[in-house]
C-alpha cells in the first residue's frame, strides 16, 4: 500500500510550511552566486529565482542535504544545478589542475539526462573549461565509455543503471571525490526498475555526500531513497500554487464523449484550429499514437509520434524541434505510466502488451517480443520540459492521478498558464464503436473520479468543457469515411515503416548529422505514413460544414489553449510566420527562382 510521506513526522528540519513564499527581494544575486553563473542565468533570461530555486539554493550552499517537493515545471533543475556548479568552481579555483568528478546526477530517462545536461552547459556557459559535465545516459561502446570517463568529468549525468556501469568501470578513481549526488524525479526512479542499481551506487560512493532528492510528489519511494543516502535532509515541501501569479497555472477540463466521438472533436478541433498553439495529446498505447496519426493525416493534418519503440536520438529531436516550433502536435504514449501505482487494484493495468491488439489478451508469446523492443529508459510525461505547450489533450486518460499531474504538468510551465482536456468515456457508451476501442477505457468514469479527488485536495478545479456537439455533429460522416481508411493493417504497416525510418534516421545518418549539425534542420518527424488510403478531398472543409458564426461558434467554453500563448514570444513568431506566408501567396515572393524561372527560347 502507498503512504503519503509526511515529512512533518520526520527528524529532520521541516523548512517549509504552507505559508512559504517568495520573498520579493529574493533575486540572484543576493543568493551569492559566481559571476560566470550570474552570466549564464541572464543568457538564460532568467529574471529571479523561482520559489523552489530560492529556498533550495541558499540551503544548498550551506551544505545541508534537500528533499524538495515542488510541482512540476516550477524550477527544480537549476535549484539543483546551481549550487553543483558553485561548489565545483570552488574547487577548481583551490585546485586548478584537478581533475576529478565531484557530482552525479541520477534521472529515470535519457531524454531526462540529454535535458539536464544541456541545462547544465547553458548555465555553465561563461565558465569556460572550468565545468565539464557529461552525458552519461548514452548507449555507447566500453572504448567510448573509458575516454568520456578518462578526464574525470566533473558532473556525470545519466540513469542508475548507466551511472553504475560507470562507476564499476571508474572505479575508486572516479568516485572518490565524489562529493554531490542528486536524484531527479526522485518519486520516479524506483518505479523504473532501477533499486538493484541504486543499492549498488549507495554502497560505492563516498559516505556523507551532499543529497538533492527532487520531485514533484513525496512518495514512500522518496522516503526509502531518502534512508539510503541523505543524512538528515532538509524537506522543503511547496505547496501547488505558491509561486504561480494569478494568471498562471493549468486550467483543467473534462469532456464526456464516445470513443468515435474523441476522433470526431480531435478532427474538428485541430482542422479548425480551435487550439491556439502547441499541443500533446497522450494516448493509452502505441498503435493508438498511429491510428490517430493515420486519422489526422486523412485531414491534412501533421503530427509526430513518441513512443519507447522509437530510437533515443529520434526522440530528443522530436522533443527540441517540437521546443522551437517546428510541430504544433504530438502524440505521446507514456508507458511507464501506464502500469498502475495507486492501490486500486481495480486500475486497469494498461498493459504494453495489449499493444496492437486492439482490444483481445495478449498472447504470451507476444508480450515477450514487445517488451523487448521497447525502451526501458523512456519517459516523456516526466520532467521533460516540454516549451509553452498551450494544451496537454488526454485523448486516453491516465492510470493514475499521479500519472495524471505530470501529463498536465507538461504545459503552464515556469509561471505560465496552459489548458489541460480529458476525454473520459461513460460507462453508458463504452463498448460504442469497439473496433477502435481500448480496454482500460472501461474505467474511465472511476479514474477520472480518482484524478478529480486528488486535484480537488490540491484545491484545483476540473470543469465540464462543452463543444456544440449539434454544429460538431456535421462533420461527423467525414470523420467517419476517414476512420474506415485506418485500418489495422495500415497501423502495423504506419507503426513499421516509421520505425525503419527512425532508425535508418537515428544511426545510419548520426555520423552525418555529427559532421554536419546544420543538415539535422531537414530531418523532420512529422512526415506522411501514408499506410492508409488518401482520400485528398477530406483534406479541405466545404463551406457548407463550417459554422455560420465561425470556427469558435463550436466551443462554449473557453478558448482552448490560448492564454499559454499570450505570454510567448512563440505567438509573434507563429502570427508573423502566417503573415509572411499569405504575403508569399499573394505577392509569389519568395517562391523558389529555380522552380518558377520559365525559360523563353529566342524567336
Ligand atoms: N528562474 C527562472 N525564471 C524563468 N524560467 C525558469 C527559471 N528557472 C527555470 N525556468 C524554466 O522553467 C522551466 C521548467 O523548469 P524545470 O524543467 O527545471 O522544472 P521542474 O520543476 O524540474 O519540472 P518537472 O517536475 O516537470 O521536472 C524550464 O523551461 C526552465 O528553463
Amino acid at each position: 500500500m502507498k503512504r503519503k510521506f509526511e515529512a512533518d513526522n520526520d527528524a529532520a528540519v521541516v523548512a517549509a510550511a504552507a505559508n512559504m513564499t517568495l520573498d520579493d527581494e529574493v533575486t540572484f544575486q543576493s543568493l551569492g552566486l559566481d559571476a560566470r553563473l550570474l552570466q549564464g542565468i541572464a543568457k538564460l533570461g532568467f529574471a529571479n529565482p523561482t520559489l523552489v530555486q530560492a529556498k533550495a539554493i541558499p540551503l544548498a550552499l550551506e551544505g545541508k542535504d534537500i528533499l524538495a517537493r515542488a510541482k512540476t515545471g516550477s524550477g527544480k533543475t537549476a535549484a539543483y544545478l546551481l549550487p553543483l556548479l558553485q561548489s565545483v568552481l570552488k574547487a577548481k579555483e583551490a585546485s586548478p589542475n584537478e581533475n576529478a568528478t565531484r557530482a552525479f546526477i541520477l534521472v529515470p530517462t535519457k531524454e531526462l539526462a540529454e535535458q539536464v545536461q544541456k541545462m547544465c552547459e547553458k548555465l555553465a556557459a561563461f565558465c569556460g573549461k572550468a565545468v565539464r559535465v557529461v552525458n552519461g545516459a548514452q548507449n555507447v561502446s566500453e572504448q567510448v565509455q573509458r575516454s568520456m570517463l578518462s578526464e574525470n568529468p566533473d558532473i556525470i549525468v545519466a540513469t542508475p543503471a548507466k551511472a553504475l556501469l560507470h562507476i564499476t568501470l571508474g572505479g575508486q578513481a572516479l568516485v572518490e571525490k565524489v562529493v554531490h549526488l542528486v536524484i531527479d524525479e526522485a518519486d520516479l526512479v524506483l518505479s523504473y526498475g532501477y533499486e538493484d542499481d541504486l543499492q549498488a551506487i549507495a554502497k560505492a560512493l563516498p559516505k556523507g555526500l551532499q543529497t538533492f532528492l527532487m520531485s514533484a510528489t513525496l512518495t514512500q519511494e522518496v522516503e526509502t531513497l531518502k534512508k539510503l543516502f541523505c543524512r538528515n535532509p532538509v524537506i522543503l515541501r511547496l505547496q501547488e500554487g505558491e509561486d504561480e501569479d494569478e494568471s498562471g497555472g493549468v486550467s483543467q477540463y473534462v469532456v464526456k464523449c464516445a470513443e468515435d466521438e474523441k476522433f470526431l472533436l480531435m478532427y474538428v478541433i485541430f482542422k479548425l484550429k480551435l487550439i491556439k498553439g502547441k499541443c500533446i495529446v497522450f494516448v493509452g498505447e502505441i498503435d493508438r499514437c498511429y491510428r490517430l496519426k493515420l486519422f489526422l493525416e486523412q485531414f491534412g493534418i501533421r503530427s509526430c509520434i513518441l513512443n519507447s519503440e522509437l530510437p533515443v536520438n529520434s526522440r530528443l529531436h522530436i522533443v527540441e524541434e517540437f521546443n522551437k516550433g517546428v510541430y504544433d502536435i504530438i502524440i505521446a504514449t507514456d508507458e511507464h505510466e501506464v502500469v498502475g501505482d495507486e492501490e486500486d487494484e481495480d486500475i486497469p493495468k494498461r498493459a504494453l502488451a495489449m499493444d496492437n491488439n486492439d482490444g483481445g489478451e495478449p498472447s504470451k508469446k507476444n508480450k515477450k517480443k514487445k517488451k523487448a523492443r521497447l525502451d526501458k529508459e523512456y519517459g516523456v510525461s516526466r520532467g521533460i520540459d516540454f516549451q509553452n505547450v498551450a494544451c496537454v489533450l488526454n485523448f486516453d486518460l491516465p492510470a493514475t492521478s499521479k500519472s495524471y499531474t505530470h501529463r498536465i504538468g507538461r504545459t503552464a510551465r515556469a509561471g505560465k498558464s496552459g489548458m489541460a482536456m480529458s476525454f473520459v468515456i461513460p460507462e453508458a457508451l463504452h463498448g460504442k464503436h469497439k473496433p477502435t476501442c481500448i480496454p482500460s477505457t472501461k474505467n474511465d468514469e472511476k479514474v477520472m473520479a480518482r484524478i478529480t479527488a486528488h486535484q480537488t485536495k490540491k484545491g484545483k478545479v476540473i470543469k465540464p468543457y462543452v463543444f456544440d456537439m449539434e454544429q460538431v455533429e456535421s462533420f461527423r460522416y467525414r470523420m467517419e469515411d476517414a476512420l474506415r481508411s485506418v485500418t489495422r493493417t495500415a497501423i502495423r504497416e504506419a507503426r513499421t515503416r516509421e520505425i525503419r525510418q527512425e532508425i535508418l534516421a537515428s544511426e545510419k545518418l548520426k555520423r552525418h548529422f555529427e559532421e554536419n549539425p546544420e543538415d539535422l534542420k531537414h530531418l523532420r518527424h512529422d512526415g506522411e505514413l501514408r499506410a492508409a488510403k488518401i482520400q485528398p478531398h477530406l483534406r479541405h472543409v466545404p463551406e457548407y460544414l463550417m459554422p455560420k458564426d465561425g470556427s469558435a461558434a463550436i466551443t462554449k467554453g473557453p478558448e482552448i489553449g490560448g492564454a499559454a500563448l499570450r505570454k510567448s514570444g512563440e505567438n509573434r513568431i507563429r502570427k508573423a510566420r502566417e503573415r509572411n506566408k499569405r504575403v508569399r501567396k499573394q505577392t509569389g515572393k519568395g517562391r523558389d527562382p529555380l522552380k518558377m524561372f520559365k525559360g523563353k527560347t529566342k524567336k
